[in-house]
């Protein structure tokens, strides 16, 4: 099937390059001509495990190509699919100024039937609005069709999810225009499920909404922990025995980051308030998930009197490991806190200081190792479970004069770092304190 893809974001450029493994013949196409010179040369703009080989492959193979040219992209294909941004409006509505001009461009172009096909996360009602605009822009009298096909990846394993994925979702209107995507997906040997368009676009919002319930469920019950010396990692496990609950998306710590969730359920309330329904329960969620970003910067604000002018060294700086995305990470807003108090911060991530450097405030400081960030510092925070950090030895917090860590992932053992001499403040866990250990005020 000769497919076109617009957008080679995370979502675009996994999906071209998944659909080219498979036999398809993919175009992509985006706006950025930089991103498309570099793609065409094989240079994936993001750090994604697996996508370079995989794309590299299958260019030379010829299955995979990039424009920026949307008529030439568009002209030859059977599909198209839409894949862009669909970031969010102050109001927290999920702003659909790309989606719509995509689909413009797809109907200035199409001169035979299509289908087009939504990935990109848009809210219920979205695609009959997409097919208006296909049915009011397009030029030739040809039969055009709108099938969602949300997407589930997760940054870091995308690649993998593509191909082991739990679900592929196809709403659609048609059965024959259900099937066309069915077989285009078939070899992925992903378990189908086809449904109406709205029910699809639904299940999108609703699986990002109800995993991000998980989290901010597990950091409340995290934080009761802490005021009565229950260990929160002893209470996922017995939680996650039960089936019924399952052991995924309990991983206390500071918060949920990255490009979706923090939009998505903000979006949802919206979804929702539109049609005049209060989703009082995602509100919490959301109100939740911001005050569990500052729990890091609440410990050591009552750790020590003042910041001002303390050495503090951030290890992980991107949303979640194996990623260079810095879109709602939580390093962020404590970057910003901290130097707001007057701490001087040193940095460390071993993949997302480009990008942090794009989004931080510019008197953050960068280390190319955690030995550097450590040295002379007067505390660490840990806010991205990196498997370096994660696995580091901690006698390299002595580094520190005092080693003195506060870890908003969870990364070590309180016992372990409790025989390396290091006082420990971790999530719903018993801090681990050293009693020789003088405060510094
Ligand atoms: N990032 C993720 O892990 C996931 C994202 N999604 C959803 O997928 C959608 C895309 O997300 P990302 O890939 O993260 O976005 P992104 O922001 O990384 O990439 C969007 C790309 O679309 C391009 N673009 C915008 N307008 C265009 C046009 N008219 N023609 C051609 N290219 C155009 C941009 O230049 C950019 O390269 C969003 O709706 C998002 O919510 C869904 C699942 C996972
Ligand atoms: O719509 C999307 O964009 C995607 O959003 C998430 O994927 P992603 O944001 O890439 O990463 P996750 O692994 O879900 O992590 C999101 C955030 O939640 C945090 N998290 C995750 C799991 C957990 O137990 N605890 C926790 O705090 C992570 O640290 C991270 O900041 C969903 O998992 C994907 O299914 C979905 O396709």
């Amino acid at each position: 099937m000769k497919i076109a893809i617009i957008g080679t974001g995370y979502v675009g450029l996994v999906t071209g390059v998944s659909l080219s493994e498979i036999g398809h013949q993919v175009t992509c196409i985006d706006i950025d001509d930089g991103k498309v010179e570099r793609l065409k040369k094989g240079i994936s703009p993001i750090h994604e495990p697996g996508l370079s080989e995989l794309m590299s492959k299958n260019i030379e193979e010829q299955r995979l190509s990039f424009t920026t040219n949307h008529q030439d992209g568009i002209r030859e294909a059977d599909v198209v699919y839409i894949a862009v941004g669909t970031p969010e409006n102050e109001d927290g509505s999920a702003d659909l100024y790309y989606v719509e001009e995509a689909a413009k461009e797809i109907a200035k172009y199409i001169s035979k039937d299509m289908i087009v096909v939504t990935k990109s996360t848009i809210p219920v009602g979205t695609n009959d609005k997409i097919l208006q605009i296909l049915q009011k822009h397009r030029i030739y009298d040809v039969k055009v069709e709108v099938v969602s096909n949300p997407e589930f990846l997760r940054e870091g394993s995308a690649i993998h999810d593509s191909f082991y994925g739990d679900r592929i979702v196809i709403g659609a209107e048609s059965e024959e225009a259900a099937t066309v995507i069915e077989e285009i997906n078939r070899p992925f040997g992903v378990p189908i499920f086809k449904t109406d368009i709205k029910s699809a676009e639904m299940i999108k919002y609703a699986s990002n909404a109800f995993l991000a319930t998980k989290i901010s469920f597990i950091n409340e019950i995290s934080n009761i922990c802490e005021l009565l010396d229950a260990n929160i990692e002893n209470v996922a496990k017995g939680m996650g025995l039960d089936k019924r609950i399952g052991e995924q998306f309990l991983k206390a710590g500071i918060g949920y980051g990255g490009s979706c969730f923090p939009k998505d359920t903000k979006a949802l309330i919206q979804i929702a308030g539109n049609v005049k329904y209060d989703f009082e329960l995602l509100k919490g969620v959301v109100n939740v998930n911001q005050k569990q970003q500052r729990i890091l910067i609440d410990k050591l604000n009552s750790y020590f009197f003042s910041l001002k002018g303390k050495r503090i060294a951030v290890l992980g700086l991107a949303f979640k490991p194996d990623t260079d995305d810095m879109r709602e990470a939580a390093s962020i807003k404590v970057t910003e806190e901290l130097i707001k108090q007057g701490a001087e911060v040193i940095a460390y991530d071993p993949v997302a200081v480009k990008n942090a450097k794009g989004v931080l405030d510019p008197r953050v400081q960068f280390a190319s190792s955690i030995e550097e960030a450590l040295g002379g510092s007067d505390a660490a925070m840990i806010l991205t479970e990196w498997k370096e950090i994660k696995t580091m030895d901690p006698q390299l917090f002595h580094c520190m004069d005092q080693p003195l860590v506060f870890d908003g992932r969870n990364c070590f053992d309180p016992e372990s770092m409790k025989n390396n001499q290091v006082e420990y403040h971790s999530i719903g866990r018993p801090a681990v304190a050293v009693p020789s250990r003088t405060v510094p005020l």
